[in-house]
């Protein structure tokens, strides 16, 4: 992997994604934290400003705690308003370079790819920080998400940025995602709906932690 990458993202792991809105979200996302996450998404679809504003900020000082940068899904200015990490954009959301403009050379612009390395190639080019794609399976959280194949997580791995994958994941069904060439697994339900969040985490983070030869 490139050492021009951001140092915070030079490693391999779970990208926890929040579910939200929820009363509990702050014990949730420190549950998954405490259970490894080396990555936190804010993603809240709903438009209501004022709370997104605090729980982002909130979810901004939580992460600090845990040397976890915290990505805010679609919303540029937000990302801004907290001091968060970076951003994530889709295909329908602002340009990376709108987004770079506003939050500068060292925010972290993550992009969803689907299932196309050619646009995973533009991104790249265009300035992405990682390449995000799926869905790997099914998804109850975006149950329209296309499914793409594994195959397009080994050759982006190619790419020279670390390779996102999302989409249905569970500890059961990640593992073949990993060998394929996920450096960050990114999950919402498996994570978020669990009994038990910290735990669930966890059987995520020791797929990674199990595999020899590995550096976290
Ligand atoms: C890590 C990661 N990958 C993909 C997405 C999906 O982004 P997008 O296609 O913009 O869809 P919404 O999440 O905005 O509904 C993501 N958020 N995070
Ligand atoms: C945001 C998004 N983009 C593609 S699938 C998905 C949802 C992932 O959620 P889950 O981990 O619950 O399938
Ligand atoms: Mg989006």
């Amino acid at each position: 992997m490139s050492t021009l990458l951001p140092t915070q993202l030079r490693g391999k792991g779970v990208y926890a994604i929040t579910d939200g809105p929820r009363d509990d979200l702050f014990a949730a996302v420190e549950a998954a934290l405490a259970g490894g996450a080396r990555l936190l998404q804010y993603r809240d679809k709903t438009t209501d400003a004022e709370r997104r504003l605090q729980e982002a900020t909130e979810l901004a000082s939580i992460c600090a705690r845990y040397g976890v940068p915290l990505i805010i899904n679609d919303d540029v200015a937000l990302a801004k308003a907290t001091g968060a990490a970076g951003v994530h954009v889709g295909f329908q959301d602002v340009s990376i370079a709108e987004a770079r403009a506003a939050l500068g050379p060292d925010a972290i612009i993550g992009v969803s790819c689907y299932g196309s390395l050619e646009r995973a190639r533009q991104m790249r080019d265009e300035g992405a920080d990682y390449l995000g794609f799926g869905a790997m399976y099914p998804s109850t959280t975006k149950p329209h998400a296309p499914v793409t194949t594994h195959d397009v997580l080994t050759q982006a791995a190619q790419l020279g940025l670390p390779v996102v994958a999302i989409g249905g994941l569970t500890p059961d069904n990640t593992k073949t995602v990993i060998d394929a060439g996920a450096d960050y697994v990114a999950v919402v339900s498996a994570i978020f709906a669990a009994p038990d969040i910290q735990a669930a985490t966890r059987r995520f983070t020791d797929l990674f932690d199990a595999r020899p030869g590995i550096i976290q």
